[in-house]
Order: C-alpha cells, then structure tokens, then sequence
C-alpha cells in the first residue's frame, strides 16, 4: 500500500513493471517517496529491491511511469539536469572496475560532472564540493592513490563520497554498507540524517535491518511487489517485515532503536 497523496514526493512509481531476460520481475508498483525524508527499501534476496531502485534511478526500461520531483522522463527533462538533482551509488563492484586507474579525488570529481560544462575544467565550486565530500567519508586522505589499490570498504566511502558530491537533491543507493565496519556505517547514517536535515531525500536498499529501522519510513517487498509502506516505528511494518522474512526474525526495541534478531 502506498501512503497518502497529500504529500510533497520526490519519486513516484505509477503501475511500474519492468522485465529482466523473459521474466517480469517487477509487477505493477504504484509508490509515493516523500521529499526530505529517508526511505529504506528492504525485503528477501530476489524480491525485486536493485530493480525497483535503478527503475526509479532512470537506469533501467521499464513500462509504466516514474516522476522525479513531480516530472516524468516522458517530459524530456534534460539527463544533465536530471543527473544534478539525482544522485545514483550502485551496488559495490558493479560498473566500477574501469575506474581503477583513477585517482580517487578525480573518482570524486565524477560526481560533479553534471555542474560543469563539456570538456570544461573543474571550477572552485567543484574542488570544494569533492573537498567537502571525501572529507565526509574520511577518504581525502587517499585521493592522490588509485581506486584500484583501496580495500573494499575503502573503496565503498569514496563511491559514496562521488555520489555525495553531486550534491543532488535525491540520493538512490544500492546496499551502500557493503563492506563498510561498524564505525563507518554509523558515519554512512549520520551523513544520511544530515542530508535529510538539508531538505534532501535519500532512499537506500539495505540488508542491515537495524539501519533499515533507523530510516525515517520502510517499503517492505517481496516477489516483485511493494507489500508495505509506512513508517519505521509503525508496528505494521514490522509485522510486514517479519511477514516477508517468514518470521524467522523478529523487531526489538532495545537502547531506543528498532533491532531485528533471528528466531
Ligand atoms: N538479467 C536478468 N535476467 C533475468 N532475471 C534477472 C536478471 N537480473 C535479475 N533477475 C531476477 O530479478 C529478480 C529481482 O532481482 P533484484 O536484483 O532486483 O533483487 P533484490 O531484491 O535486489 O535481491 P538481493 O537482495 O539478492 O540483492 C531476481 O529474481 C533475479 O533473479
């Protein structure tokens, strides 16, 4: 179910299918994300999560319809500008490995590429923006080495830092933790919370369900179809999480945050 239509949304998914090989995967979404707020999409592996997000991302065909700040594709907003107000960090490994003779800061400055015109160098506004951005996720340090020579989780935080540099209005990010220690992904939320305090939206895909219940909102899936939506203290969430894992977890309220223990 999606929640009610009286609210500002930054993505939009109209009766949203979409086919991989001969199989449709996705069956028909209709979901309203709200602007300013952090969503986490969650649910079984093969539920559909990467694919609904790369549809709402743009990056994938799709039938149906998806709006970004109330604006179709079909109304040919223009990919720079659609780029600048949506950020896209894929899931760890994929589509990166070209990138490994790159030195991380010029990594970063992928991100800005939307702002700055063709052939164009890098202005003061993007050097301060990627600056801004690997320091946010503790890479700066690193950004005279190549991508190729940092660990995985390494990596991961300067993947991040391109997305943030982009400074979109919404961030999509596909299992961002990856690889990330506890440390950093306590990091990865509080750069989260601080996006959305600035008015952005982040929606992210997420296996850690304790940081999935630190999300302002849910969209619970499960076979290709959204079985819920609602907040992430609502006990039907919960219910729909339990639901869609066979209730082979269970939602605890310990030290004032939601945890998911197995059963
Ligand atoms: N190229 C493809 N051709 C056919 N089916 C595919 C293809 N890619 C993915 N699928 C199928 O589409 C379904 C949804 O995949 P998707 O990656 O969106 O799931 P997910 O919920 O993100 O899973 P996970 O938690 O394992 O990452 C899965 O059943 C998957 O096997």
């Amino acid at each position: 179910m999606s929640r009610g239509n009286d609210i500002a949304a930054a993505l939009e998914a109209h009766r949203l299918s979409a086919t991989l090989g001969a199989t449709e995967v996705l069956h028909g979404i209709d979901l309203k994300l709200r602007a300013a707020r952090w969503t986490s999409i969650v649910g079984p592996n093969g539920a559909g999560k990467s694919t609904l997000l790369k549809a709402l991302a743009g990056l994938l065909a799709h039938r149906g319809e998806v709006r970004l700040f109330g604006e179709a594709q079909q109304d040919k907003v223009p990919a720079r500008v659609r780029a600048r107000r949506l950020s896209w960090l894929g899931q760890s490994g994929t589509g990166e490995g070209s990138a490994d003779d790159l030195m991380v800061y010029d990594v970063a400055m992928l991100g800005r590429l939307p702002h700055q015109r063709w052939l164009a160098t890098p202005g003061v506004a993007d050097r301060e923006a990627v600056e801004r951005a690997l320091r946010s996720t503790q890479a700066w340090d690193w950004r005279d080495r190549p991508l190729g020579q940092l660990s995985g989780g390494e990596r991961q935080r300067v993947l991040l830092a391109r997305a943030l540099a982009v400074e979109a209005e919404a961030l999509l990010m596909d299992e961002p933790l990856a690889n990330l220690d506890p440390p950093h992904q306590a990091d990865w939320m509080q750069i989260v919370r601080t996006l959305v305090a600035e008015g952005r939206t982040v929606i992210s895909v997420l296996h850690e369900l304790p940081m999935a219940l630190a999300a302002d909102e849910m969209v619970v899936m499960d076979q290709g179809r959204v079985v819920h939506h609602g907040t992430c203290d609502d006990p039907a969430t919960h219910a729909a999480l339990e639901q869609v894992f066979d209730h082979r977890i269970r939602v605890h309220r310990v030290a004032e945050q939601w945890i998911a223990l197995p059963r």
